[in-house]
């Protein structure tokens, strides 16, 4: 088999040739999460935009406690009472005290709060049962963030933390970059689409709903899902159609060396311009890449294995880059082989695994690139280096995490 370029190159090659999504658009803030931050958010107000209690109890003037106890209690004249969201008209003179409510405007003059389990909760005049110190149970304005503090960073992914940060500023919109619009399309005369029944040498098309689903995971809606057989002119014009709605194309299939390896045939009648073909690892080793008119097309094996683990390794770098979410970029760790796993071919490999606290464990089915149900339960592959003759239980392995 021809040889390949290496991972790293396929990937350095990917990246210098996929564009950034440079279009920004403001939408409501809910519509945001996962998004990319298209500009620095700074904070308009000060929050909380207000001096406010933290307790159910009065405001008073801290020197008017001194020396309170429950043998020795300081009454003070109830000058009002403040609930939550009313506008303070009190200023606290000397010897007064303000019923207050959790989250109520402290009134002006007033220098700290008592709980109103420490006093006979009096409306007339109240029983103050301690003696408090200023600024005792006192919720500053501006104590969360001041205004004009830089809250959000443009670049950084908005997940519910922002969002709810975002609200407590007041906005309802805010400015991210464009989510990328990714295509599918899975190729092959085998293909048959779940729901329908199986006639002889067809299989159900698991691919299309494997890579769907992880993007969606990845929070990226696909915007073209396409399943097509083996027909060179009908799968350019799929490439076509899916390159006009899309910023990326990702295929499966017909990149092997086989005569229904159409991409082989696709490609040229496209006119694009191939980067390369067949990287050294396994699975996935045909995979190809191109770009046409400054657009990627990443044309990845068909075996569902070979797809995914392909998916993870070179796709989630493109689409790192083009939407600038730099999570979408795979992590690593390493952990402790739990069992053996012999490597018969010379080449890089990468298995299927279960990472867990810093153990590896290998699920119980096979582990044949076409092969799904072993799958279920992992966490990450495992990368075995070219020329390591397998794994050996308790050695230190290199683990991608899905
Ligand atoms: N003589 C050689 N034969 C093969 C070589 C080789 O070097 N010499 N390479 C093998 C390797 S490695 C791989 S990987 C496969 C890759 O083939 P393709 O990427 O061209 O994929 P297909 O032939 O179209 O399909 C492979 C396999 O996967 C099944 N498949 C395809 N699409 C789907 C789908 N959407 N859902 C589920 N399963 C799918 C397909 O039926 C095949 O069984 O080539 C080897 N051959
Ligand atoms: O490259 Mo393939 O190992 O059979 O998926």
């Amino acid at each position: 088999m021809l040889k390949g370029i290496e991972l790293t190159e396929a990937v350095k090659i990917i990246t210098e040739n996929v564009p950034q999504i440079e279009e920004k658009e403001t939408i409501g803030i809910l519509d945001s999460l996962s998004g990319v931050a298209a500009e620095d958010v700074f904070a308009p107000i000060d929050n909380p935009p207000f001096d406010r209690s933290p307790l159910d109890g009065y405001a008073l003037i801290a020197e008017d406690t001194t020396g309170a106890s429950r043998e020795n209690p300081v009454k003070l004249t109830v000058v009002g009472k403040l609930y939550a969201g009313d506008a303070s008209a009190f200023e606290l003179k000397p010897n007064q005290a303000v019923r207050i409510m959790t989250g109520a405007m402290i009134p002006q003059g007033a220098n700290c709060v008592i709980r109103q389990e420490a006093t006979d909760y009096g409306t007339e005049t109240v029983a103050i049962y301690q003696s408090l110190k200023a600024y005792e149970n006192y919720c500053y304005s501006g104590e969360d963030f001041k205004k004009g503090t830089k809250l959000i960073s443009k670049g950084e992914k908005l997940n519910f933390v922002h969002i709810g940060l975002l609200a407590s500023m007041g906005f309802t919109t805010v400015s991210v970059y464009r989510k990328p619009r990714i295509a599918l399309l899975v190729t092959g005369e085998e293909l048959f689409v779940p729901g329908l029944l199986l006639e002889q040498g067809k299989i159900y098309n698991s691919n299309l709903f494997l890579l769907a689903a992880r993007l969606k995971e990845l929070s990226i809606t696909p915007v073209y899902l396409q399943q097509t057989g083996d027909d060179v002119d009908v799968v350019a014009e799929k490439v076509r159609q899916a390159l006009a709605v899309s910023d990326a194309v990702i295929t499966t299939g017909g990149v092997s060396v086989g005569e229904k390896d159409i991409f082989h045939e696709v490609l040229p009648k496209l006119g694009v311009d191939r980067k390369f073909w067949k990287v050294n690892l396994k699975p996935g080793t045909p995979a190809m890449f191109s770009t046409l008119e400054n657009k990627p097309i990443l044309n990845l094996s068909g075996n569902p294995f070979a797809a995914l683990a392909t998916f993870e390794l070179l796709a989630r770098p493109m689409l790192g880059k083009i939407s600038r979410d730099t999570s979408m970029f795979t992590s690593e760790t390493t952990g402790i082989m739990d069992s053996d796993f012999p490597k018969k071919s010379k080449g890089k490999r990468f298995i299927r695994a279960i990472y867990d606290e810093g153990r590896v464990k290998l699920p119980a089915g096979g582990h044949a690139s076409g092969m799904v149900a072993s799958l279920k339960g992992c966490n990450c592959m495992v990368e075995i280096e070219a020329g390591n003759p397998g794994m050996k239980k308790g050695d230190q392995a290199k683990v991608i995490l899905l």
